[in-house]
């Protein structure tokens, strides 16, 4: 079993600084991009991808879709020398080529949140195999997504034995349908990464918890075979309430004793997404700049964006923090009601949840400058689960970023105390439904 999430071990403390000098002088984009999977000197590329690839320039087409060129450098700085890994398997030499063939599963791909997310990441150059899983409709997404021309990778042996990294032009990224439980083993078979959005949206007028006796049931699910069949795997739970269904999923996975704290993850991304948009829309900053962690859980109060660690450091008036902590808050409760009985956000979700798939595929690839908000088992406070900024690593969770809670403002200190009874409500709710599920029928 792997070591406990958040051993004292894991724990980083960030660097002290004052708010004008991170702010002067930092780079403060959310992630640095992906470095290139090779180096261009050291291996050979036969095609010129902006002839085959028509959405980025030929230089940029190996980066990340999702984040930007800099580097998380006061994250980074926080995280003791020993700690540091070097960047090496993230490039290759003539000889030692490797392929870079993570394989991840979308439960739920058929769906308002499940398409656009396959879509997204059948661009990232980071996958190879893209397997779509849903109870229906499937089909046609993998007709259809299969005619983008994304070329897969793979390895060929040159001339006098090099063996090189090359795109196959002619070979489109696998991407294959699983339809209804029969197939729900075989989506899994060898994943790197489970990302899990099936399950009911919410309409007007209902919370996320409201969506508990569809969902819950629908994770359980789903976790058992995956359990069974990818043990190892990252899990990303996208499906609401995700304060509950983190827990479910967790308890399954104790039951079937393949629970590792470390690898499994509530996808809170698109809180960290729309705290970026909205403060850097309010302050009239470079979007790129912004980085607001958001902590606690994924409803309601218990979201909450710590703008005092705002990247770049903010100067905000009480109203503005009031104002903007919930807009973030009901920003999904905004989105059901726009679409006023049509679901509730899908194509904002894809775009953070293949930005945190793509993060977990670039820890699992060895770079060591990952860094993401999600909702996972921990002990930063007394509740068992809890959102925070997480340092992420080739075995998922590497270490917390301790030091995002200490030094709250009055506010975000109140704020969090007010948010701990219903998160703990939340996570009781999941593990009893996972007890009361597996409990021996009494005679
Ligand atoms: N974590 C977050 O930040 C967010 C979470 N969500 C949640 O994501 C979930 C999905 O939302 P949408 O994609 O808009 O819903 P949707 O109804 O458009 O799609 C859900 C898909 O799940 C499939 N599905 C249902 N039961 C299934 C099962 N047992 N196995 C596999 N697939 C199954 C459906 O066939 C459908 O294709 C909802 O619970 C929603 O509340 C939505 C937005 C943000
Ligand atoms: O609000 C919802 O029901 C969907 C969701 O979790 C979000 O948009 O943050």
């Amino acid at each position: 079993m792997a070591a406990a999430a958040a051993s004292s071990k894991m724990i980083l403390q960030p660097p002290v600084r004052s708010g004008r000098e991170a702010s002067v002088r930092t780079p403060v984009a959310l992630f640095r991009s992906s470095p290139p999977l090779f180096s261009r000197n050291q291996a050979s590329i036969k095609h010129s991808t902006r002839q085959f690839v028509g959405l980025k320039a030929a230089g940029q087409y190996f980066s990340s879709n999702f984040s930007r060129g800099d580097s998380y450098k006061l994250l980074e700085a926080s995280v003791k020398t020993s700690q540091r890994k070097t960047l090496s398997k993230l490039t290759c030499s003539p000889g030692q080529a490797r392929i870079v063939a993570y394989k991840v599963a979308v439960l739920g791909a058929a769906g308002g949140i499940g398409q656009p997310l396959s879509l997204l990441l059948k661009m990232s150059p980071l996958l190879s195999n893209l397997n779509l899983y849903d109870i229906a409709n499937v089909k046609g997404v993998v007709a259809d997504l299969g005619h983008c021309n994304t070329p897969a990778q793979k390895e060929t042996t040159q001339a006098k034995g090099k063996a090189v990294l090359d795109w196959d032009f002619l070979l489109n990224k696998a991407v294959s349908g699983f339809t209804g439980p029969a197939e729900l083993a075989d989506s899994l078979k060898g994943v790197d990464l489970i990302i899990i959005p099936a399950g009911v949206p919410r309409k007007p007028g209902m919370t996320r918890d409201d969506l508990f006796n569809i969902n819950a049931g629908i994770v359980k699910d789903l976790v058992e075979v995956a359990a069974d069949t990818a043990p190892n795997a990252l899990i990303n739970v996208i499906s609401n309430p995700v304060n509950s269904t983190v827990p479910i999923a967790a308890e399954i996975l104790k039951q079937k004793g393949v629970y590792n704290p470390r690898k499994l993850f509530g996808v809170t991304t698109l809180d960290v997404v729309r705290a970026n948009t909205f403060v850097a829309k309010q302050k009239n900053l470079r979007l790129i700049d912004v980085d607001v962690p958001v902590i606690g859980g994924h409803a309601g109060i218990t979201i909450l964006p710590l703008l005092s660690k705002a990247r770049p450091a903010i100067e905000f008036s009480t109203q503005e923090i009031e104002e903007l902590t919930v807009r973030i808050q009901n920003a999904g409760t905004e989105v059901v009601e726009a679409k006023a009985g049509a679901g509730s956000a899908t194509l904002s979700m894809a775009y953070a949840g293949a930005r945190f798939a793509e993060s977990c595929i670039r820890a699992l690839d060895g770079d060591p400058d990952v860094y993401e908000c999600s909702y996972v088992q921990s002990e930063l406070t007394e509740l068992p689960f809890f959102a925070s900024r997480l340092k992420l690593g080739k075995e998922g969770i590497e270490a917390f970023v301790h030091g995002d809670l200490n030094n709250l403002t009055e506010y975000e200190q109140k704020a969090l105390e007010a948010l701990k009874p219903e998160l703990k409500a939340s996570i009781q709710k999941g593990i009893e439904f996972v007890n009361r599920e597996s409990a021996p029928l009494a005679v």
